[in-house]
């Protein structure tokens, strides 16, 4: 199913990408947190990143969206394509970009807002101010992220009298609500109690139809539960990068079961 590049290690799948990475380095200052990452995003599918901290797992997900731009003392290298552009060109728009390319963080981050102003805020910030249309959107991205049902009679409530595990939903009906092609989750259950989590991989899995997902999470069991592909990084380089269960049943280096066996991390 994946396919092996000349240099012996598998960097796509037979999927559509949706995005490329090609000979990606990254430094903060003079230390290099990614050295030469090449691998291939599938559209419509979950990818997890995994591996021990402080591998680069975060700092490559946030080139998908080029968040690292705002670390002053980052340089970056090589190229991100989506779908086919490289986002890291000139003319290349950051704000259109992070609207197209949206992004959960671990902790749950919802505005100082009603339930209902937190998922529209993308929109008021887009101009729109017709009440049903953000009525009808706000309905839609709340459903979308499996919190409708939870919150419908008390949209004018403040998001913080919500549950973290809620909160965590309503950020992704925020991140849904403007329609992005693509969802980047960093560790986006980590600070949740087992049955929010639950709830989260089983949103993860219904998100998937729509969007492009990537994953960082810590938790292997996790990984293996929600992703279709699964990279392994290791101290800033890919290591590993397979279907799912190819990665976490027969992986083909020692560094990858070593990991995945809990000899380390
Ligand atoms: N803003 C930053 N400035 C300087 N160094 C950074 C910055 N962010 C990350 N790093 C360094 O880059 C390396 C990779 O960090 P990153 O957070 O991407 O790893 P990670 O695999 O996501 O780790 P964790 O699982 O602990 O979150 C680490 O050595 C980290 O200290």
């Amino acid at each position: 199913m994946i396919q092996t590049n000349e240099l012996t290690e598998p960097t796509m799948t037979q999927e559509a990408a949706k995005f490329s990475v090609r000979n990606l380095r990254l430094a903060y200052g003079e230390s290099e947190a990614l050295k030469g990452i090449d691998l291939d995003i599938p559209e419509k599918k979950v990818t997890a990143f995994i591996g021990p901290s402080g591998c680069g797992k975060s700092t490559l997900l946030r080139c998908f969206n080029r968040m690292n731009d705002l670390v002053d003392s980052c340089k970056i290298t090589g190229e991100v394509l989506l779908d086919g552009e490289n986002i890291y060109a000139p003319q290349v728009d950051v704000a259109e970009l992070r609207r197209q390319v949206g992004m959960v963080f671990q902790k749950p981050n919802p505005f100082p807002k009603s339930i209902f102003e937190n998922v529209a805020y993308g929109l008021r910030l887009q101009g729109v101010k017709d009440r049903r249309t953000l009525m009808d959107v706000v309905e839609k991205a709340l459903r979308g992220a499996a919190l409708w049902d939870e919150v419908k009679d008390r949209l004018n409530d403040n998001a913080f009298g919500l549950s973290g595990g809620q909160q965590q939903r309503l950020v992704i009906a925020r991140a849904i609500a403007i329609e992005p092609e693509v969802l980047l989750l960093d560790e986006p259950a980590s600070a949740l109690d087992p049955i929010s989590t639950l709830k989260i991989e089983e949103l993860i899995n219904e998100l998937k139809d729509t969007y492009t997902i990537v994953i960082v999470t810590h938790n292997m069991q996790q990984a293996a539960r929600v992703s279709d592909y699964t990279a392994f990084l290791y101290m800033g380089e890919m290591i590993e990068y397979a279907d799912t269960n190819t990665l976490f049943t027969t992986p083909r280096h020692k560094q990858t079961e070593d990991y995945i066996t809990g000899r380390y991390g």
